[in-house]
């Protein structure tokens, strides 16, 4: 079979993550979630409360540890539930929009994906990170029910939250990565659309996995 890289992007909490990980389960291929590395990024100004994002860049040290799902290690500690937090969260989509970070970034998710074999998802894999992927999906669902699953999400990780609140967040962070200059959250061209409201978790995979068999061959 061919080796070959599966870009999906899409708005906050369409089921990118969970999808990718199943694909990547499926066919033996590194799964790789780029909005841990923005949230690593997003603890790291917090703890150092700078906006000199050039500085803050050369000061990380970030690595992605590969097991079963993914492991956000920075500057030598395991920061992968940290990053799930509230605060975090609030902050992430103002940090994404920095160039630095972005270049900074962008770099290290290229170098990943060399190789091909990989399942990437974010918000602009398939536009910037990695244009020539030759299987793209553009993961939406309506707000309603994305709200629903991170709630779902939230309880499971014990974190506090409201389905309101949530509403209004994602919302919020949707139309800040889709107006930010650089790299905007967009459909790429060449990308496959799939709603996932109201379809199972097995449903899509199944969808994405018989597209990512055909590209294979
Ligand atoms: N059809 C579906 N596709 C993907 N995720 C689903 C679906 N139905 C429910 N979910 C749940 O929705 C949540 C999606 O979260 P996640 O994968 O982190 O989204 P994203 O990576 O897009 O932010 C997960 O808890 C997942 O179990
Ligand atoms: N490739 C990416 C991935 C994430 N991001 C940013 O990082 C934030 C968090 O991404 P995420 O995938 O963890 O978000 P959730 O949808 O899981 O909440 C997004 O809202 C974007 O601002 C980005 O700009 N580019």
């Amino acid at each position: 079979m061919k080796k070959i890289n599966i870009a999906i992007d899409g708005p906050a909490a369409a089921g990118k993550s969970t999808i990718a990980k199943l694909v990547a389960q499926q066919f033996n291929m590194i799964y790789v979630d780029t909005g841990a590395m923005y949230r690593a990024i997003t603890l790291y100004y917090i703890e150092q409360e700078s906006e000199d994002f050039d500085r803050l860049v050369k000061e990380i040290d970030l690595k992605i540890v590969l097991d079963n799902g993914q492991r956000v290690i920075l500057n030598g500690k395991d920061v992968s539930e940290r990053i799930r937090e509230n605060d975090v969260t609030e902050k992430v989509s103002y940090v994404a929009s920095k160039e630095s970070v972005r270049t900074f970034l962008v770099e290290q998710q290229q170098k990943l994906a060399d190789e091909k074999n990989v399942v990437m998802d974010g918000r602009d894999i398939g536009t910037t990170v990695l244009p020539d992927a030759e299987l793209k999906i553009y993961m939406i669902a309506s707000v309603e029910e994305r709200a629903v699953r991170r709630l779902k999400d939230n309880e499971l990780r014990g974190i506090e939250s409201d389905l309101e609140f949530l509403k209004v967040d994602i919302e919020r962070r949707d139309q800040y990565d889709m107006n930010r200059d650089i790299s905007p959250l967009v459909k790429a061209e060449d990308a496959i659309s799939i709603d996932t409201t109201g379809l199972t978790i097995e449903e899509v995979t199944n969808q994405i996995t018989e597209l990512a068999k055909d590209k294979m061959v």
